[in-house]
């Protein structure tokens, strides 16, 4: 068996090839040429890396000719939502473009490879009071570019299926973190800050954005093996939420990432973190991804978070 997971280098890519190499599954990933290999050096011995641009249909049709794969795990995106702000047409091309191009290839070569896509709660966007925890049947109300972008590819698959039997699952995952989170990100943004802290490296105040947004955080680690039995159970053509079924607002989890470190710190509000419009809450119910394929998480949210500061430790 064959897999190709798509933006192998990146945070959840890098946890992917992990999970698939410990099952004995062949791996193979694309990265393109301006990727950075830190995440991955330490199985790039035991995977293929294909260079493709997922964003070019000959890119992509060349490298599903050579590779045909049984599995496609489809994570490369441009999956920071503030960066979509910033330039709009490019996360939107960038995310809708490069799956067009991997259903066209299949479809070219009449595979019967079956492809999970990473879809994102973020297509909730605003969800009323009496609408939690989530369920796949919500309404989307997208409030970033980034999230019109999935909704774009959630729908591009479902299409796909129904017009041609493609075989596709697609799980709308809620917030997910753990060990190489881009720094970006909240929850890695946050740790890295105390991080330097405690080196000295930095003086004490931590530097946020709206701490009351909720959100419902999975690990990583959870996330890829909910991938792998999307594609093992899951039933072609459905959206699948995985989440954990809490959440905690961003200051109660970054109370959490304080009480994991000695460090006393002023909390300092920068307008630049703040964003045109924030997701209020997302809490998600993956009651359905359970009865199908019997997923539910297993790591305790303060053990991600402890995972997650120890790795920026080591980093800084
Ligand atoms: N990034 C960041 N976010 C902050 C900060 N302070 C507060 N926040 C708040 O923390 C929340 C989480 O922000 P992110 O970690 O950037 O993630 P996200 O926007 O929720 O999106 C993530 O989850 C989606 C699934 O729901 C993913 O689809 C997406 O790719 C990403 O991983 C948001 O409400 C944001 O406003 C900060 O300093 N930095």
């Amino acid at each position: 068996m064959k897999a190709l997971v798509t933006g192998i280098s990146g945070f959840v890519g890098s946890h992917m090839a992990e999970f698939l190499l410990a099952k004995g599954v062949e791996v193979a990933g694309t990265i393109r040429q301006r990727s950075r290999m830190e995440h991955i050096a330490h199985i790039e011995q035991d995977i293929k890396l294909v260079e493709c641009e997922l964003r070019d249909p000959i890119s992509v049709e060349q490298m599903m000719d050579r590779e045909r794969p049984d599995l496609i795990f489809h994570l490369a995106a441009q999956s920071f939502v503030p960066t979509s702000w910033n330039s709009p047409i490019d996360t939107i091309h960038n995310n809708v473009a490069g799956q067009i191009h991997l259903f066209e290839a299949i479809r070219r070569f009449g595979l019967s490879t079956k492809v999970q896509i990473a879809c994102s709660s973020e297509e909730y966007g605003q969800v009323e009071p009496n609408e939690v925890p989530i369920r796949e049947d919500n309404p989307l109300r997208p409030l970033s570019p980034y999230a019109v972008s999935k909704v774009a590819q959630d729908y591009l698959a479902y299409q796909y299926y129904k017009s041609y039997g493609i075989h596709v699952v697609r799980t709308r995952t809620f917030n997910h973190t753990g060990p190489r989170r881009g720094e970006n990100f909240v929850t890695s943004n946050f740790a890295k800050q105390i991080a330097e802290i405690e080196k000295g490296l930095r003086p004490p105040v931590i530097h946020v954005g709206n701490l009351q947004a909720k959100r419902d955080f999975t690990d990583v680690r959870d996330v890829v093996r909910g991938y792998w039995l999307a594609l093992e159970a899951g039933t072609p053509g459905e959206c699948y939420n995985i989440a954990t079924g809490s959440c905690c607002t961003i200051e109660e989890m970054l109370n959490l990432l304080l009480s994991l470190s000695d460090v006393k710190v002023d909390i300092q509000e920068d307008p630049l973190r703040m964003r045109p419009s924030d997701v209020e809450i997302l809490l998600g119910c993956s009651a359905k991804f359970h009865a199908d394929t019997g997923w539910k998480p297993e790591i305790p949210f303060r053990q991600t978070m402890t995972d997650l500061l120890n790795y920026w430790r080591g980093k800084v």
